[in-house]
């Protein structure tokens, strides 16, 4: 495809708030209104019965541009997810030299442009840069590895929650690999790093005990540093390790060497990294709450394009959701959840970027539940604990913070407003309890414009819903 047929993304702003940095094809939040009113939760007294695809994985999508940008040559992205974190990541992306292009439009409306990556030069100047992380994991400990590799300054920033994420374990990594970091002595954003345009590499130690994004971070960039990556982690048990599997089969796939044989070692050899051709998989993550709306009224929802064989934590709903007394069957790849006669609570282990969902599906269950093993969800948009347990209980619920993770115990809820702290885990979490109790509204559901900004119209399609034409949203009162 030649270069005159394709159109240049939008770039965010350089600040942008927090739901207004969405490409120009994306709609809305329902209704139009994007700001941070209370939305009427649509609360069904019926099962609901759905076919639905769900957009690209935003995990997937981001390491594919992170890769493509690092690529011996233009790579293709199709399928990628479109939201507010691949926004950020292509601005970022762009702003270190690499050249993003949208393909012309798919066949299949459903589902944004195409992309097309052309790498970062060889070399370029010695110039100064800023990036906005807006409040994205991904981009605040993918990018930095990566500009150390350009000369000049590069300065990251975010969101203000973005500045309480951790981001210790990156800034110590780039010292650690002899770049120059100036962070004000806080170990968080705001920070400038010097990139020398090349990196030795070798061995590096860190504690990626906050999490998993630290290793991926590394692994993504190690094949491009002089003497490739043994990258070794020391410190308590690293979260979210289906990720860290995503990152090292996206690098196999794209000719890179990685041996991940010995626990917390994994050993990058130095290479180029394969331009590549792929399609992106379906966000089996935010598949999640649209399951869960089966679960809740004990109907019936139908996923298609389900990957067989993933590396998307997302795939442990076909485990989850029967522990809760629902049916998942995957058919080709068409999965089908259907809720049970009542919902179950449990045990629920190391469930990561799940953990808001399982948490909404247990405050509705009719037994004690346990979610383990997600201590650092105190790191992630906001302190996912506290934040869910907060809005549980303040909606007569029974939910208490262990040191990792949550026990929540039935109790009647009632409407109210559910907060949601600009965590679009938060805003869906608040959608599935509203689906089964009424008069919930949820707080900022533009919030979901991080991984899924039509989230609105879905769940009104989903649950045969549709908001009112106008002002579907009202201000929330100041108290
Ligand atoms: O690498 C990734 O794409 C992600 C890793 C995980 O981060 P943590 O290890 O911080 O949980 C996950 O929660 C996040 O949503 C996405
Ligand atoms: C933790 C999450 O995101 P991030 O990539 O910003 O860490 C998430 O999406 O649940």
């Amino acid at each position: 495809m030649h270069a005159s047929s394709c159109r240049r993304l939008t770039k965010p702003c350089a600040r942008p708030p927090p739901t207004s940095s969405v490409p120009s094809h994306v709609p809305a939040p329902s209704g139009g209104v994007a700001g941070h009113g209370l939305w009427p939760a649509p609360h069904l007294t019926g099962p609901v019965d759905a076919e639905i695809s769900i957009p690209g994985s935003k995990s997937l999508t981001n390491r594919f541009l992170v890769l493509a940008a690092l690529a011996d040559g233009p790579s293709i992205i199709r399928r990628p997810l479109h939201s507010r974190d691949t926004a950020l990541m292509i601005a970022a992306l762009e702003e270190l030299g690499a050249v993003i292009d949208e393909l012309p439009a798919h066949a299949d409306p459903g589902s944004g442009p195409d992309l097309r990556v052309s790498p970062l030069p060889d070399t370029t100047a010695d110039t100064s840069r800023s990036i906005d992380c807006g409040l994205a994991g991904t981009v605040m400990r993918f990018v930095p590895p990566l500009a150390a590799l350009v000369r000049g300054v590069t300065v990251f920033d975010g969101d203000p929650h973005a500045r309480r994420r951790p981001m210790g374990s990156t800034i110590a990594a780039l010292r650690g690999l002899g770049i120059g970091v100036d962070d004000a002595g806080t170990g968080s954003l705001p920070f400038s790093l010097h990139g020398e345009g090349r990196v030795d590499g070798g061995r590096l130690v860190i504690d990626a005990s906050a999490s998993s994004q630290f290793v991926s971070a590394l692994l993504l960039v190690g094949a491009r540093f002089t003497d490739g990556l043994h990258l070794e982690h020391m410190g308590g048990p690293v979260p979210s390790f289906d990720h860290i599997r995503m990152t090292v089969e996206v690098l196999r796939s794209a000719g890179v060497t990685v041996d991940d044989s010995e626990p917390n070692h994994w050993r990058v050899s130095p290479g180029s990294i394969r331009a590549f051709d792929v399609a992106v998989e379906p966000d089996l993550s935010n598949a999640g709450p649209f399951l869960a709306a089966a679960v809740v009224t004990g109907g019936t929802v139908r996923v298609r394009n389900w990957p067989v064989g993933t590396t998307q934590v997302g795939d442990r709903w076909r485990e989850i959701l029967p522990l809760m007394g629902a049916s998942a069957e995957l058919d080709g790849d068409l999965l089908t959840v259907t809720g049970g006669s009542s919902l179950r609570g449990g045990v629920f282990a190391e469930t990561s970027e799940l953990a808001p969902t399982v948490a909404a599906l247990c405050a509705l269950a009719t037994t004690p539940s346990t979610l383990t093993g997600i201590a650092h969800l105190r790191g992630h948009e906001t302190d996912r604990l506290a934040a869910l347990v907060a809005e549980i209980n303040a909606l007569g619920g029974d939910a208490e913070e262990t040191a990792d993770g949550l026990l929540i115990r039935p109790a009647p809820l009632h409407g109210g407003v559910f907060h949601t702290y600009d965590d679009h885990r938060m805003a869906t979490a608040g959608a599935i309890v509203g689906l089964a109790v009424e008069g919930v509204e949820v707080e900022n559901i533009g919030t979901t414009a991080k991984t899924m900004p039509d989230f609105p119209e879905r769940w009104a399609t989903v649950t045969g819903t549709h908001a009112p034409a106008e002002s579907p949203t009202r201000a929330e009162p100041v108290v």
